[in-house]
């Protein structure tokens, strides 16, 4: 039985464009509070482990978990809890680049595999006009830093490297490699 260990609406979605339906979906109930000091990298791979071991399963199961991070230099970004919180997130951002970073982890029984995505995205110099008719839009609800590279924002995003699927919440390249790992097979 494979496990989406994720709330996240874009996480199924992904796993549907590898062709692959979860079983069960279990979303993880964890404090996602940074240490103090905490690099996001670090930190994104310690939430994505936390949310792991998070989620209940038989031995024989397949569970998927992750974790996206949006990183300014060394500040973490997570979901802004107000428009006001995502106004201060989206003039940060604005004009420069930044990384985001998605870890994966996968578990079967007792084995565990983990990978983790660093992508980087640089958006244009935004007016205050731009962030306040993307703000009206409710598309930064529940998006690490604000914003969402598949919505309304990608008018916004000037340049990218690395993973686009990982910058949405879940790496397909890595993605397919761990489950398969862990004994699941993709091209049947
Ligand atoms: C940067 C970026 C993030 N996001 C989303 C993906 C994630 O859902 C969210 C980051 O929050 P996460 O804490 O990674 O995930 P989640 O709380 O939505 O779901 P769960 O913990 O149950 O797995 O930001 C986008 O959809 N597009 C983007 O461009």
């Amino acid at each position: 039985m494979l496990i989406l260990g994720s709330g996240s609406p874009r996480r199924s979605e992904l796993l549907a464009q590898l062709g692959l339906t979860p079983d069960a979906v279990r979303p993880p109930e964890i404090d996602e509070t940074p240490l103090p000091g905490e690099l996001p990298r670090r930190y994104c791979e310690r939430i994505t482990a936390a949310k792991l071991a998070a989620v209940e399963a038989d031995s024989e199961d397949i569970v998927l978990c992750a974790d996206t991070t949006v990183a300014v230099g060394r500040r973490i970004l997570g979901k802004a809890a107000d428009p006001e919180e995502a106004a201060a997130f989206l003039r940060l951002l604005s004009g420069r680049r930044h990384k985001v970073i998605t870890c994966i982890a996968v578990r079967r029984g007792s084995a565990a595999w983990h990978r983790t995505s660093v992508s980087s995205v640089r958006l244009k110099r935004l007016s205050e006009r731009e962030i306040a008719g993307y703000l009206a839009t409710g598309d930064w609800k529940g998006k690490a830093g604000a914003y969402a590279i598949q919505g309304p924002a990608a008018a916004f995003v000037a340049w990218i490297e690395g993973s686009h699927s990982g910058i949405v919440g879940l790496p397909l390249h890595e993605t397919a490699t761990l489950l398969q790992q862990a004994g699941l097979e993709i091209w049947k």
